[in-house]
């Protein structure tokens, strides 16, 4: 028995990063719909207490295990090592793993993660880092978050996404602002993350060589303190430690690996940047599209993000709603499940954000009962 998993091939390992928003959960649908008959562990980690980008994956057989108590980079790593080691003991099951982390993690520590733990560096072999990259709003991005830079200046293979948002010189100035921070990653340009998956999965592309060339301490241990502190906490200013993550939605199988975060925060992180989760009972369509246009044109600069799950009152459909600053979108998803709870679910991550105004004005778009 043990002979038969030494001598596994080792799984192949793929993190995506990218900044908030850009085009993460999009492409790992992509990767979780396309018929290419190989089947994936999803690893996902997210940043907001109300477990809503779980719900936005699509529905598939593949197993989705969720760390949503913290940033995988930092207070959650031991509790990546146990999922993998976990995944580990059941050889033959899938065809490799994806990370997906919070669109504020820095990959480097979850990158060191399958190299730290001998055994899961002895049974998984990381592929490759890729970075998605909103082209719209990377500019403003390298002004405010040394995250999106990180996670460009890491990565194997850098998508630019979101084209369709800007003109095509844009993009080509977005292309070389995207070079010059990392001259050795393979660089493709989509919309709605529409790259090749031949060109993602299965690259042998992570070059060790080229992590310590950047960090001589790439391979220590105890590195913690290098990005994030070993107390960090992204989700400190108002983590409540609602662990309600609705494990039984889509039949997968869920597990909560959430760490318990104790202790101060680390200077290192973007500690300016918090989430405000709302939750609500059935909403009137009339009040809440407006409400929702108004926040994010008056607030737009602030919201980093927005994602949410809304209940119309007398609607048997799901509403999805999702923004990035100015720029919002929504649709219908699915029906309701039977005996599923029509509650309405709203995450906003950002800056400065007025957390009693925004619930109050979200509570009173509530339907009348
Ligand atoms: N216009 C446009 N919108 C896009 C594109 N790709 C994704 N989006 C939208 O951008 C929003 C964010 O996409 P996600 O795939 O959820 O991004 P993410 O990186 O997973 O986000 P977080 O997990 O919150 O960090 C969603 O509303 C997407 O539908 C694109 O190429 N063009």
């Amino acid at each position: 028995m043990t002979d038969a998993i030494s001598t596994q091939k080792p799984i192949p390992v793929t993190v995506l990063t990218g900044y908030l928003g850009a085009g993460k959960t999009t492409l790992l649908n992509r990767i979780l719909s396309e018929n290419h008959g190989k089947k994936y562990a999803v690893i996902v980690n997210e940043f907001g207490e109300i477990g809503i980008d779980n719900d936005l994956i699509v529905e598939s057989d593949e197993e989705i295990y969720e760390m949503n108590n913290g940033c995988v980079c930092c207070t959650v790593r031991g509790d990546l090592i146990r999922v993998v080691e976990g995944l580990m003991r059941r050889p033959g099951r899938f065809d490799g793993i994806i990370v997906e982390t919070t669109g504020l993690a820095d990959p480097v520590p979850v990158a060191q993660t399958f190299f730290m733990d001998d055994d899961v560096r002895a049974k998984t072999e990381l592929d490759a880092v890729i970075a998605l990259v909103d082209a719209k709003h990377l500019p403003l991005r390298l002004k405010d978050s040394r995250e999106a830079e990180d996670q460009i200046a890491f990565a194997d293979v850098v998508v630019i996404n979101k084209s369709d948002l800007v003109t095509p010189e844009e993009l080509d100035v977005i292309e070389d602002i995207v070079r010059a921070i990392n001259p050795a990653a393979r660089v493709y340009k989509t919309s709605r993350s529409g790259v090749d998956l031949a060109r993602v999965l299965d690259q042998g592309a992570f070059n060790l060589e080229r992590a310590l060339e950047n960090d001589p301490h790439f391979l220590e241990h105890g590195h913690d303190d290098h990005v994030c502190g070993p107390d960090c906490d992204h989700d400190h200013h108002h983590h409540d430690h609602d662990h309600d993550h609705h494990h039984d939605h889509h039949g997968h199988d869920h597990h909560d690996h959430g760490a318990h975060n104790h202790g101060a925060m680390s200077a290192i992180h973007d500690v300016t940047v918090q989430s405000v989760s709302l939750r609500g009972g059935q909403m009137n369509p009339e009040r809440f599209f407006p409400w929702i246009q108004k926040v994010t044109q008056t607030q737009g600069p602030n919201i980093l993000r927005l994602k949410g799950i809304i209940a119309f009152k007398d609607d048997p459909e799901r509403y999805v709603v999702q923004g990035v600053h100015m720029i919002i979108e929504g649709d219908h998803q699915r029906p309701w499940k039977e005996g599923e709870k029509h509650e309405s679910r709203l995450v906003f991550i950002g800056r400065d954000l007025d957390r009693e105004k925004l619930e109050a004005s979200f509570k009173a778009c509530e339907a009348a009962a």
